[in-house]
């Protein structure tokens, strides 16, 4: 069942067109990564999925009742103003305190809530903005740039957190990421973005598809030699047992909604 589905987006700053003819769909309970270059329009396209920029062409429609969570790019808390993280989080629609006690446990941060906004360190501020997000239990979770600031195990740490909330909630995800090789594992499907949709399926297809490896070819090389370094590794030592693995995963996760092997323009 399909939550939100973008059609023909064109999205405009000015005279620029910043995003032209974008479409892409999510469905319930899935994982789905965006990547694409600085200043590929991501962060547009998630302002003009939750109405703060509108749509110059196409449409975007979202399941009645939907109730989306939205973990932005960047927070504006000054840090001169005093706020706990409880304060912070029952702001938005003063939630409850129950509310935010839950959606703090959700984010794995249960004891930062009397902790001021400004104290935290950059891990625990990421489960604070995730567990804003929650509070409103939403159906589907956007999530740019999650993992900002964080290093690569604080990053593959928050990523196994989001498959985790995805678990408990049934909530789909659609999150911004540069860490393709980090968020692989976490992800059921890769959207990559230069203004368009460049190409889109699996992790491991897109990772391998000639339009990302031309976006991202030296920039992440020596990361995704890596994750093929591990890949043939697994495919040498311990052939079936990962072929199996791999076929039923994709059978699992992927083989009844979504073509594995897509690729647009
Ligand atoms: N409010 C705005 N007014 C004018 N131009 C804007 C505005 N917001 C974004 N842009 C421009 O639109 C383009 C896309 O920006 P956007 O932030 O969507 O890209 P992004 O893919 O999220 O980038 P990054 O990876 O650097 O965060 C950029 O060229 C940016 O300068």
């Amino acid at each position: 069942m399909t939550l939100l589905s973008v059609e023909g987006l064109g999205v405009r700053h000015g005279a620029t067109e910043v995003l032209h003819d974008v479409s892409l769909a999510v469905d319930r309970g899935e994982i789905v990564t965006i990547v694409g270059p600085n200043g590929s329009g991501k962060t547009s396209l998630f302002r003009a999925i939750v109405g703060a920029v509108p749509a110059a062409s196409g449409r975007i429609v979202r399941a009645p009742g939907l109730v989306v969570g939205y973990l932005p790019q960047r927070l504006h808390v000054d840090p001169a103003l005093p706020i706990t993280v409880e304060r912070f989080l029952r702001l938005p629609g003063g939630a409850s305190r129950a509310d935010v006690t839950a959606a703090l446990a959700r984010a794995g941060v249960p004891e930062i809530a009397r902790r001021q906004m400004s104290q935290l360190s950059g891990g625990q501020l990421q489960r604070a903005l995730l567990a804003r997000a929650l509070v409103a239990r939403p159906g589907l979770l956007l999530l740019d740039e999650p993992t900002a600031g964080l290093d690569q195990p604080g990053s593959a740490a928050f990523y196994r957190l989001i498959e985790e909330v995805r678990r408990e909630t049934g909530c789909a995800v659609l999150m911004i990421s540069h860490e393709l090789h980090v968020v692989m594992a976490a992800s059921d499907r890769v959207i990559c973005l230069n203004r368009h949709v460049c190409c889109h399926g699996t992790p491991e297809h897109v990772s391998s598809a000639p339009e990302y490896r031309a976006l991202f070819g030296t920039g992440t090389g020596g990361a995704l030699a890596l994750y093929r370094h591990d890949h043939d590794h697994h495919h040498h030592h311990a052939h079936d047992h990962h072929d199996h693995d791999h076929a039923h995963h994709h059978h699992d996760r992927h083989a009844h909604d979504h073509p594995e092997h897509e690729a647009a323009d």
